[in-house]
């Protein structure tokens, strides 16, 4: 199984520490989120990954071993950093023949994955005439020809319509269901809510966060429930088990009971409620949360 390992990885432009000393681990079989406002440092990370710019400091390998060590890195590790990075002139199936022949990779490849991303009818039309669906098909394709346990997009829904995103979403959970790790890049929480199995959420270069999705939607309210009763009720709620947090406007946040159980200790102790709310955790407050000290540039409150 290969994953990929960054540690205290570092880049740096002239005076910008663009990445700042990050560690983290991208699991097969996980769709890991790669989440951080604009110019968190993402894009940037992605291309140390693939060697495409060197670390200033710090290491990152894919199964253990450092990109420029592959010998066949198409094989190992398939990268998609710009799906706009195609020859307009040239069919889609003539591109991916010449990526396939200069890694050599067998032509069977190009059918193969031709047919896995749903363009096999239009294997003969040029790119340049392809919406911005079809050419991220196209480089998703391209990132499969040699079949790699490891795969890397970065804002791959970017600009695409809902029918494109859903499409991206289930294929990215394709992958990862095979045992490949994912590594996908987002500026947007509610992408990842639906994709990701793990998170590793960066601003400003730095780590910010690194766990699980679940974990997260945890942490953030999720099994909490809402209440709002005309009586004190607090002090029944705790000496039945449950935690409890005064809310917005009167109402309390409970942990440890569920809904049931804090409806019948009301209807017990002859307390009206009002209101009684099971708490979706708000992925997107989290991020902001999360995030809010590392945006670029923050709208000025007025
Ligand atoms: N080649 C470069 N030379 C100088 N600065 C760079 C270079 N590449 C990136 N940067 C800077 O590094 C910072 C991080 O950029 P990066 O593209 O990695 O962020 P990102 O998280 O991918 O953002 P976005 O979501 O906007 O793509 C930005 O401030 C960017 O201007």
């Amino acid at each position: 199984m290969t994953r990929i390992e960054v540690r205290g990885l570092t880049k740096r432009y002239g005076a910008d520490v663009v990445v700042d000393d990050l560690s983290f681990s991208v699991e097969p079989g996980q769709v890991t989120g790669f989440l951080g406002p604009n110019g968190a440092g993402k894009s940037t990370t992605m291309k140390m990954i693939i060697g495409l710019a060197a670390p200033t400091r710090g290491t990152v390998t894919v199964g253990g071993r450092r990109y420029q060590d592959l010998a066949v890195p198409l094989t190992e590790v398939g990268a998609l950093l710009d799906a706009s990075a195609v020859h307009g002139a040239r069919t889609a199936y003539d591109h991916l023949l010449a990526l396939a022949v200069s890694n050599g990779l067998s032509r069977r490849r190009v059918d193969e994955v031709l047919v896995r991303t749903g363009l096999e009818g239009v294997a003969g039309r040029r790119a340049g005439g392809f919406s911005l669906g079809m050419r991220q098909r196209l480089g998703i394709a391209a990132t499969l020809l040699g079949d790699p346990d490891v795969l890397i997009f970065d804002e791959p829904v970017n600009g695409l319509d809902p029918e494109g995103i859903r499409w991206i979403r289930d294929f990215m959970r394709s992958l990862a269901a095979e045992g490949r790790a994912v590594l996908v890049s987002s500026h947007l929480m509610s992408e990842m809510a639906q994709t990701a199995d793990h998170l590793v959420v960066i601003g400003r270069g730095r780590l910010i966060a690194d766990m699980g999705m679940a974990e997260l939607m945890h942490a953030n309210g999720d099994g909490t429930v809402l209440v709002r009763a005309g009586e004190p009720l607090a002090h029944h709620l705790t000496a039945a088990g449950g935690t409890v947090r005064d809310g917005l406007e009167g109402g309390l946040v409970v942990s440890g009971l569920s809904g049931e159980e804090i409806g019948k200790l009301a209807a017990y102790h002859g307390v009206a409620l009002s209101e009684l709310t099971p708490q979706r955790a708000s992925l997107e407050d989290a991020f902001m949360e999360l995030t809010k000290e590392s945006v670029e540039y923050q709208g000025a409150a007025v």
